[in-house]
């Protein structure tokens, strides 16, 4: 079977559009999804470069899971109140949708996918002009692959005027090209120059940030630095993706694409999982780099584990997100001690939280309350977010907030978007942060957000 039966498409469109009342919405969505053979995602996202295709893709650590969209066939964008009104938006779609899923399998049917602004607060430079301050997009088409089995689904936007027959067609055309695409070459690309954004003043930040925090003003800031890249010629995102799949086994990947501008990283830190009311979180910080030998590994792993800065950046993160769990769910499950994450370049403190969700809050309601947690804000939030919006020589846009996806039977994820990069065809910019603490020492951190480079600085071309 390729793709989803043209019948079905063209009665369910029919439907759909007779019975749009325009006095009513002006447009809705129809959603229609079909198990289909195994098919290769990256040949899928491929192929939709080839259809002139904006594209998102998204894997996350555990299970096989992977989604990636083409086409836009329904934006949400908001800059005032981001969360508030994504949701609003995203509830507004669902309630005028037509949607046809037999499956239960998250990430099929109706799908959004994005992210937005880590601070809407701060003043957003030219670099960031394609994201706005929350951007979600319900894919023209989806292809999921879940424990093995494929699902592509087909959404389009439908006014009173359409033509069935004809949209049928088309999306159905557009659906077996991307189905059998394919076959394109991958193009390499050289980094031909390299900038470390201002490092000795940011030094001077961190400096600056733990005499606030000796003075008792905060008690962890998080600062994050950038490094420009100037390649030879335009990046291959699909190439960067392949790589990245490889050497971040245990991140989620993500990936939106707008026209020649992509943000894209590989995180290890989730902020929330749903699957209906099970929810999943995760505490994330404290860092070291990984050993050459499994013994100096071990050892560097100990030390970290046992180190007392560390523990305290960790232990601000477990506070704060126990403390925004409690009063949305039930049967909060954090344990008392962190565990360490390997990654391929580095390590990190690790506590992971489970709960229930309670029937009244959504998704949305627990990404408002969690971001940004203090492995990407600090403690106090207000505190050590003025800190950043006044010191940081940077517009973070997209870096360190949350990204992810969400469906219509209450399952989504988001990550936090670190070891990232935000790509502008010749050029990347790529982002990294640390947690300062009371006896941070500037140059400690920053070498430690130089391993935090590593990630995508070794799939993009070094
Ligand atoms: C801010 C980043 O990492 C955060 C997440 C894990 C560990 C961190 C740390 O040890 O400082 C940071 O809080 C980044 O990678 O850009
Ligand atoms: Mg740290």
């Amino acid at each position: 079977m390729i793709g989803i039966k043209d019948k079905t498409t063209e009665e369910l469109l029919q439907r759909a559009i007779q019975s749009l009342d325009p006095n009513k919405y002006n447009s809705r969505l129809v959603s229609i999804t079909e198990e289909i053979n195994d098919t290769d995602p990256m040949e899928f996202f491929e192929a939709a470069k080839v259809a002139g295709k904006d594209r998102v893709f998204w894997t996350s650590t555990e299970d096989e899971f992977i989604l990636v969209g083409a086409g836009n066939a329904w934006e949400i964008a908001a800059e005032q109140d981001r969360i508030e009104s994504t949701e609003e938006q995203w509830e507004y779609v669902l309630k005028t949708a037509v949607i046809r899923n037999p499956y239960k399998v998250p990430g099929t049917g109706a799908v959004a996918l994005g992210g937005m602004t880590f601070d809407p607060e701060k003043e957003r430079s030219g670099l960031w002009e394609s994201f706005r301050p929350s951007l979600f997009t319900i894919p023209e088409y989806i292809m999921t692959k879940q424990q093995g089995s494929c699902y592509l689904t087909i959404n389009i936007q439908v006014c009173k005027n359409d033509h069935p027959v004809q949209l049928a067609r088309q999306v159905q055309d557009t659906a077996k090209t991307l189905l059998t695409g394919g076959g394109t070459k991958l193009q390499n690309f050289r980094v031909s120059s390299k900038e470390e954004i201002a490092p000795q003043h940011w030094k001077e930040t961190i400096r600056r940030a733990t005499e606030k925090i000796q003075q008792g003003e905060a008690e962890k800031i998080v600062l994050a630095r950038e490094l420009r890249l100037t390649f030879d010629r335009g990046a291959d995102i699909s190439n960067i993706i392949r790589k990245l799949m490889k050497t971040q086994p245990n991140s989620y990947l993500f990936c939106f694409e707008k026209g020649d501008d992509c943000f894209l990283g590989a995180t290890p830190e989730r902020l929330v999982r749903l699957e209906e009311d099970k929810l999943l979180s995760a505490c994330l910080a404290g860092t070291a780099p990984r050993g050459e030998t499994k013994e100096e590994d071990e050892r560097i792993g100990r030390e970290l584990y046992h180190d007392r800065k560390n523990r305290q950046e960790h232990e601000f993160v477990v506070q704060m997100i126990r403390n925004a769990l409690e009063h949305r769910c039930t049967d909060i499950s954090i344990p008392e001690a962190p565990v360490l994450y390997p990654l391929k370049n580095l390590q990190h403190l690790y506590t992971p939280v489970a709960a229930t969700l309670k029937d009244e809050y959504s998704i949305f309601d627990i990404v408002e309350q969690l971001h940004p947690t203090p492995a990407l804000g600090g403690t106090p939030r207000q505190e050590s977010l003025e800190f950043i919006r006044q010191n940081e020589q940077l517009d973070r846009g997209w870096y360190g907030a949350p990204v992810g996806w969400l469906d219509s039977n209450r399952n989504g994820e988001f990550a936090v978007a670190i070891r990232s990069s935000l790509i502008r065809g010749k050029e990347a910019s790529l982002f990294a942060g640390c947690g300062v603490v009371a006896d941070s020492n500037p140059e400690e951190e920053y070498q430690e957000t130089k391993i935090k480079f590593l990630p995508m600085l070794s799939v993009l071309g070094e």
